[in-house]
């Protein structure tokens, strides 16, 4: 990890969501969800208004179409178009900063930011974003960095009608604003995956949908 001076915080992978809680917890305008399942915050106003547009734009040059692990044969199931954003970009790094601020996860043990971009019509649906341990994929996926810990997911705009976030488990349904984060833990306290992180982005009605996503790995990232 680059680019982030000293004073950010470093409270580790998420494993332990201990300190990782405590920092949300404490820090004015973040929201939990109150249910024992599912440790979920969100916060608005995360990214301002300019960083929000330059991410859509650079998302606009790198996207193509996104892909799935455990390829279901279902070639609706994510329809949406991903990039990767480049680490060395300003507003990449600006974003980066922010993210580690909040939440006080370390950045080595963060993948690149990746942006995703759903036009009328497209979803994702329902999935959880650890890869599953008994999954055909899991080694491809998992042998250098481990298992995901933590998802970071911000919404750079408000598409027209459509695109929520809904975690259906907890019957919580997330509406994107610009600049709003939702966090949430893929573990339970124990470290053991948590299937009530089930969660889809439902599809987008009229207009477009830009998010961008920070997975945390059990391992220093890489790859
Ligand atoms: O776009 C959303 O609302 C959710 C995206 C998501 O779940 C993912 O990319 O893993
Ligand atoms: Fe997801």
């Amino acid at each position: 990890m680059q680019a982030l001076t000293d004073d950010v915080p470093r409270l580790g992978n998420g494993l332990d969501p201990t300190p990782i809680v405590a920092r949300l917890a404490a820090t004015p305008g973040v929201q939990r969800l109150p249910s024992p399942k599912l440790t979920l915050f969100v916060k608005r106003d995360v990214l301002p208004p300019e960083l929000c547009a330059a991410l859509i734009a650079r998302i606009d040059a790198v996207r193509r179409p996104s892909t799935i692990a455990d390829a279901n044969g279902d070639h609706a199931y994510r329809t949406s178009e991903t990039g990767d954003l480049p680490a060395d970009d300003p507003a990449v790094i600006d974003t980066e900063r922010r993210i580690a601020m909040l939440t006080g996860l370390s950045g080595e043990y963060g993948e690149p930011i990746q942006g995703q971009r759903y036009a009328a019509g497209q979803e994702f649906k329902q999935h959880t974003d650890y890869f599953e341990p008994k999954g055909l994929d899991y080694h491809r996926y998992c042998a250098l960095s481990g298992n995901r810990t933590w998802t970071v997911m911000l919404y750079l705009n408000t598409p027209e009608a459509g695109g929520a976030t809904r975690f259906k488990v907890v019957d919580k349904m997330i509406q994107p604003e610009p600049g709003k984060m939702v966090a949430w833990s893929n573990r339970r306290t124990d470290g053991s995956t948590n299937a009530a992180t089930l969660h889809q982005a439902m599809k987008v009605r009229a207009g477009v949908k830009y998010v961008i996503t920070k997975w945390y790995r059990e391992l220093p990232w890489r790859g």
